[in-house]
């Protein structure tokens, strides 16, 4: 069975909602069928430790794993390559059937955060708080992030903000993509130390969703960046490109 994830029940929210009343049209109802039909699962969760994490990630992993005990808290799985059933649903909605086709390529990708050997770019792992709408991501970023010597570059740590923040986007409001995302960094962030990003939902307006982000070290007493970002909720009768 697919693993019961925030992700799948939003999804799933989602897509039973009635579009203006209107049914949504028969290829889109089979992809969706398709979505919540029971799929082995095979891959392998980049999330869980591995002998690259610090002894500080893998506190952190411990600490809010006992927190998902009561229900509060939930575990996000992820993965480098796994076709899941909403990643099948976008490709079946959004992606071009010239693309859709392209299995050489798709086979070949690989989530950007995902696409390093253990230890040497982003390890991280996600957990979720459907009541505070809030998601927490634990990172140590690797020796391959670099920027100024010795510590994380800029823009590995824009994209880390900008999967926690899509993560947050995508549970509350389904499939969404960034549109804005601004940064202040505060302090350099040192490379293979670990740090947590909180992100939250501050806004739902239709169709766009506002999150914003902080950046600090575990003992919460270095800010290092934050962020605010723009979702929009892609809508399925538009062409992406
Ligand atoms: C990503 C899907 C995932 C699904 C599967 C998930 C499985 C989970 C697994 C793993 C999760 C991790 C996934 C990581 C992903 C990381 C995040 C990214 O990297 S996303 C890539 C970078 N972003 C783009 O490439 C967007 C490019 N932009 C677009 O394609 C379009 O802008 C689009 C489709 C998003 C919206 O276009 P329109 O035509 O549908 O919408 P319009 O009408 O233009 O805008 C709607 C409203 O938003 C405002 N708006 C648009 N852009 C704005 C902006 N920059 N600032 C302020 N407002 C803006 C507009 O003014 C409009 O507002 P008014 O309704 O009139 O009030």
């Amino acid at each position: 069975m697919f693993p019961a994830c925030a992700v799948r029940l939003r999804a799933l929210h989602i897509l039973r909602a009635p579009r203006g009343g209107v049914l949504p049209p028969a290829g889109e109802r089979r992809a969706a069928q398709k979505l919540f039909s029971s799929e082995k699962v095979i891959h392998k969760d980049r999330s869980l430790p591995n002998s690259s994490w610090n002894s500080d990630l893998k506190l952190m992993f411990d600490q809010f794993m006992k927190k998902c005990e009561d229900g509060s808290w939930e575990h996000l799985p992820s993965y480098g390559s796994r076709s899941s059933q909403i990643v099948q649903y976008f490709k079946e909605v959004f992606l071009e059937t010239k693309l859709r086709k392209d299995e050489q390529m798709l086979s070949q990708a690989r989530l950007f955060t995902r696409s390093y050997e253990d230890g040497l770019g982003f390890e991280y792992v996600m957990f979720h708080n459907e009541q505070e709408k809030r998601t927490v991501c634990f990172c140590q970023g690797g020796p391959y992030l670099q920027g100024p010597p010795g510590f994380l570059h800029g823009g590995s740590i824009a994209t880390i903000i900008d999967e926690t923040a899509s993560m947050t986007a995508i549970i509350a409001g389904g499939i969404v993509m960034t549109v804005n995302l601004n940064i202040n960094y505060k302090r350099p962030i040192p490379l293979c130390s670990v740090v947590v990003i909180n992100c939250q939902v501050d806004k739902i307006e239709g169709r766009k969703l506002f999150i914003s982000c902080d950046v600090r070290s575990i003992d919460e007493k270095t800010l290092y960046s934050d962020a605010t970002s723009l979702f929009i909720k892609l809508d399925p009768n538009k062409s992406l490109t």
